[in-house]
């Protein structure tokens, strides 16, 4: 029985491909094989030496210390794209609550609420509604940072609305850049793009590099009134650099997905409660990758959409399976080779890729007699993690 623990309410959908017969999935197992979480904050929690996976059902993996985990040869994984849809969307909410009077129009009308007389209260709203008055995201431009699943449907969003698009995302991979569409334009780095936009997107993850991107000499350089939307992560811009900026009108108005105290009582801050991920169809999207993944590692030793391990799949043959991680470093696959061939075990077929500092390996053998065998890998030095699969 394998055990699944979640933190954060994950969908049904999702927890549903859990067949029963196999897995145990709740919010309290102890010593589970898997962690299935959304926004919960690992970096305080100690891990069970039982761990052999954490799944993020979203993007963002700020929450997961996934370096510590590599040490430990845990998996981590994400569901790239799964939410994408639902983070665009808020997206143009955003935008448009930033250029119309929408908000404050419907706070003005709940106001009204003594008026009973409907004439008059058509007339009052006539009379009003100029308060109200907005501009167009059309002719305008929209500077998207990071083009990956989320600005690059934002981007095509933008483009059907009839705004100009500038991108500007060193890291582009070269998936990501088939998805793009050819209409938009580069900007060489990010201040040639804060100059020229009237409205910015930011859709980075929160890594060492992106951390405060957005500060006080980025902000210098903006195009004055622009308005700054961030449904990434909070640190990745310096909220006193954007209050500044607000107060100085360089910015209008910033848009986001993170309150922070500094923002609180302004007008020109709409803060919404992190909420780009929050449809019913993300949830499930995001939830039923998640489990897949997780059986896929788990029952098979394949690696699908991980953050720190190569992605490796191996059809499963007859015999038993035996995994193991690594620091990528020689010699390794050679010791443990030399470990099976000790112990008379017979190889039918393997697979072994490396990423980074890590290596991963799965070694499809004929069914062991010696039971000693995983505990003489785990012996070897620079493995991280063994197991065997029956
Ligand atoms: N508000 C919410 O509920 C949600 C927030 N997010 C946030 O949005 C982020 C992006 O999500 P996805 O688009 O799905 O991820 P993604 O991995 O598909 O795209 C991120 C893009 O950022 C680029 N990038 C990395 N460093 C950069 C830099 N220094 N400058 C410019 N571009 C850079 C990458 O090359 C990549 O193309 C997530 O990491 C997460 O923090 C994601 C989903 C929901
Ligand atoms: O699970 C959520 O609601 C948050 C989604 C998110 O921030 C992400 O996918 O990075």
């Amino acid at each position: 029985m394998y055990k699944v623990k979640t933190f954060n309410l994950i969908s049904s959908k999702g927890l549903e491909r859990f067949s029963r017969d196999k897995y145990e999935v709740s919010s309290d197992a102890s010593q589970p094989h898997a962690i299935l979480l959304r926004s919960h904050k690992l970096h305080n929690e100690v891990l069970d030496n039982s761990v052999l996976a954490v799944a993020r059902a979203g993007a963002g993996v700020n929450n997961v210390p996934v370096a510590d985990y590599s040490k430990r040869g845990i998996a981590v994984f994400n569901t790239p794209g799964a939410n994408a849809n639902a983070v665009k969307e808020l997206v143009l909410a955003g935008m448009l609550l930033s250029s119309r009077g929408i908000k404050p129009g419907i706070d003005h009308v709940s106001t009204l609420h003594n008026i009973s007389d409907a004439a008059e209260l058509h007339k009052t709203l006539e009379a009003q509604k100029k308060q109200f008055s907005g501009s167009e995201l059309k002719g305008k431009t929209l500077g998207i940072i990071g083009l990956g699943a989320i600005g690059s449907l934002v981007a095509d969003m933008a483009l059907a609305l009839g705004m100009k698009v500038v991108g500007f995302d060193p890291a582009l991979s070269i998936e990501a850049a088939w998805r793009l569409s050819s209409e938009v334009q580069r900007a060489e780095n990010m201040h040639a793009l804060l100059a020229k936009c009237d409205y910015v997107s930011l859709h980075v993850p929160a890594i060492e590099p992106t951390i405060h991107m957005i500060n006080a000499d980025a902000l210098a350089q903006a195009k004055e009134g622009m308005v700054l939307v961030n449904f990434a992560r909070e640190s990745i811009v310096d909220p006193e650099a954007v209050a500044n900026a607000l107060d100085k009108r360089i910015l209008r108005t910033y848009v986001c997905d993170f309150p922070e105290p500094v923002f609180y009582g302004r007008e020109d801050v709409i803060a919404m409660p992190h909420i780009g991920a929050s449809t019913a169809e993300a949830e499930e999207n995001c939830a039923m990758m998640a489990a897949d993944q997780i059986m896929d590692f788990l029952e098979n030793g394949n690696i699908k959409n991980s953050v720190n391990f190569p992605n490796v799949a191996m059809a499963r043959e007859e015999g038993q399976r035996i995994i193991f991680a690594n620091e990528n470093v020689p010699k390794v696959l050679g010791n443990v080779l030399s470990v099976l061939a000790d112990h008379n075990v017979n190889v039918i077929d393997m697979v072994n890729k490396s990423r980074g500092d890590l290596a991963y390996n799965i070694i499809d053998v004929e069914k062991m007699e010696n039971g000693h065998v995983i505990d003489a890998i785990n012996s070897i030095e620079h493995v991280t993690s063994v197991r065997l699969i029956n």
